[in-house]
């Protein structure tokens, strides 16, 4: 397969920055290697046997109910045909990330854009952006739940609206999808269990999410989560955890404009903190926590 085509970087006032490109693109899917095809299956593999026990029920069930397995990568029609008859969703290849609007507007139109190379081997414990291992394995099963597809079209709607009201909604909206989307945990009767996406395509956090003392994990609270900073270069300091994704998706159907304009009058809180009124299920330790690089 040659060269995922780089997006550009541009130098800012921040350092060379990749300059986000909006183009979609069919999967090529006969350029793929050998390589590429055995990446995808060693990370399968492996995360199939971290994510039993850890992994949420629904996010195990409806990985093996749409046929996702490690032989290959999987063929975004053959994944198509699949989720557009259980929710409407429909999977469209992209070079990387996408500007906030145009990731919102696909969101919206009940589209997720999945990125169309997967990492080198040389790669495989971390990967500084999405690649299709992160975006198929992570976040597609959950796509086929009825109450999470409607979530997160809703999300892609809010975004919408978000980025019209301003900067500050969408840094508080961002931290929602983080904090659920990405990296949330649920309540099961047997356990706290893993749906973020962020995690389950990562060994390591897999585990640290769920078995390490340090991080705090935080009943689901709206309005905490959207003032809550994070950090996009180490394990999470905090996991929030919802009940049930029909919670996620009730909390989250109110209008938000009241909420940001609230939100916008009140500071942020550091990724580690706990607040009073947390319902706590474990206050980290902060073993191992680096200082400075809160979002
Ligand atoms: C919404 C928020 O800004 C978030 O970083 C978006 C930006 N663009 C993206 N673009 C793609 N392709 N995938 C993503 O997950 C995101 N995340
Ligand atoms: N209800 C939110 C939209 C939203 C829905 C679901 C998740 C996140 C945001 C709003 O009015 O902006
Ligand atoms: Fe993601």
């Amino acid at each position: 397969m040659n060269q995922p085509q780089r997006v550009e970087h541009q130098l800012t006032d921040k350092g060379y920055v990749p300059v986000y490109t909006t183009t979609v693109v069919e999967q090529p899917w006969a350029d793929y290697t050998a390589t590429d095809h055995q990446v995808w299956a060693t990370l399968f593999e492996r995360q199939q046997q971290v994510l039993v026990g850890r992994a949420s029920d629904e996010f195990l069930h409806q990985q093996r109910a749409m046929g996702m397995a490690p032989d290959r990568i999987p063929k975004f029609d053959e994944l198509n045909a699949v989720l557009r008859k259980a929710t409407g969703w429909e999977l469209i290849g992209v070079e990387g990330l996408l500007p906030e609007l145009t990731f919102f507007e696909h969101l919206a139109n009940r589209r997720f854009p999945v990125t169309w190379w997967i990492r080198k081997p040389e790669q495989l414990d971390y990967l500084a952006e999405p690649d299709l291992f992160h975006d198929l394995f992570g976040h597609v099963p959950l796509l086929m739940n009825p109450v999470f597809a409607d979530y997160m079209q809703a999300y892609g709607r809010g975004g919408v609206k978000a980025h019209a009201i301003g900067p500050d909604a969408l840094v508080n909206l961002t931290r929602l999808y983080w904090y659920t989307v990405e990296f949330g945990l649920i309540r099961q009767p047997d356990g706290l269990r893993i749906y973020g996406s962020g995690i389950v395509s990562s060994k390591s956090e897999s585990i640290h999410c769920l078995e390490s003392a340090a991080p705090n994990r935080i009943g689901f609270d709206l309005e905490r989560i959207m003032r809550t900073r994070y950090r996009i270069d180490t394990f999470q300091k905090t996991y929030f955890v919802i009940d049930s994704y029909e919670q996620l998706m009730e909390a989250t159907r109110p209008d938000f404009t009241p909420i940001y304009a609230r939100l916008a009058a009140q500071e942020s809180f550091p990724a580690g903190s706990v607040q009073p009124g947390d319902s706590i299920f474990q206050r980290g330790t902060g073993e191992g926590w680096l200082d400075g690089g809160d979002v």
